[in-house]
């Protein structure tokens, strides 16, 4: 179970909601994989007219709206003054695009930001790279949630950087960390909560999969077992070998 500021959630994966081929499959790929909360674009999905809007209404579910698309402080700050006043909720993901091509974040405007909103009664869900010292600020700033890229958005190549994820894990062990953006393969989202990540938030690989639903359902069970894989308790890896049938009485064959 993940607490994400003062909302317990049972089912650690968040999906998006654009890219679908139909609202029917977005509909059945939400459902087949139990997530509780889905993210929305209020710029993006603002000509999506009011057909997808009761769709996602009438699921249930609890909305993280973003600011997907903005690339300064005062397009995000406004975006999310929109969100709050639409959906009628504190939570906003926070993306400052920096860089058009990788749309890696924009780190020192999305600290910015992060400040502002939060100032301002937000519960911010930082879209970030998987920097320690930006991570440091951000919390310094008031988000109490941390969502590192595993790679960039859309791109379907994994976790770029364990090494960088597991360092957040380290040194945040008491602040919620999702992975996302990037994740291409169930694989990839079970080693996510392998590592101890509480969630993760991805939308193309479902989306765009040749059965959404399907791949939904494959992205629900392979978070399932990553976390089951955590909490578990995973042996010690070594580099020698070491026998894993008894040697005791060997002697006497
Ligand atoms: C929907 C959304 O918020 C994306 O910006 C998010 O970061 C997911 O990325 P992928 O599409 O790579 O899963």
């Amino acid at each position: 179970m993940a607490r994400f500021y003062d909302v317990d959630i049972t089912n650690p994966l968040m999906l998006g909601t654009a890219l679908y081929p139909s609202p029917a499959i977005l509909k059945d790929a939400f459902k087949v994989s139990g997530a509780e909360i889905a993210t929305v674009s209020l710029r993006r999905e603002q000509g999506a007219g009011q057909d997808f809007w009761s769709l996602i209404k009438s699921m249930n579910l609890r909305l993280l709206p973003n600011t997907a698309g903005c690339y300064s402080v005062k397009e995000a700050v406004t975006t999310a003054y929109m969100a709050r006043e639409v959906f009628d909720t504190p939570w906003i993901k926070l993306e400052v695009i920096g860089h058009t091509d990788t749309l890696q974040p924009e780190p020192f405007a999305l600290v910015e930001a992060a400040r502002i909103l939060s100032e301002d009664g937000f519960q911010v869900f930082p879209y970030m790279t998987d920097d320690l010292v930006l991570a440091d600020r951000l919390v310094e700033v008031g988000c109490r949630v941390l969502m590192p890229w595993g790679a960039p958005i859309g791109s379907g190549l994994g976790l770029n950087n364990e090494y960088a994820l597991k360092t957040l894990r380290n040194y945040f062990p008491d602040i919620p960390l999702v992975v996302d953006a990037g994740i291409g393969l169930p694989s990839h989202a079970a080693r996510a909560m392998e590592l101890g990540f509480d969630a993760i938030l991805l939308n193309t690989a479902v989306a765009k999969a040749q059965d959404p639903v399907k791949m939904a359902q494959a992205f629900s069970l392979a978070i399932q077992a990553g976390a089951l894989g955590y909490q578990a308790g995973p042996m010690e890896v070594r580099d020698m070998a070491s026998p894993s049938t008894p040697v005791i009485g060997k002697a006497w064959l």
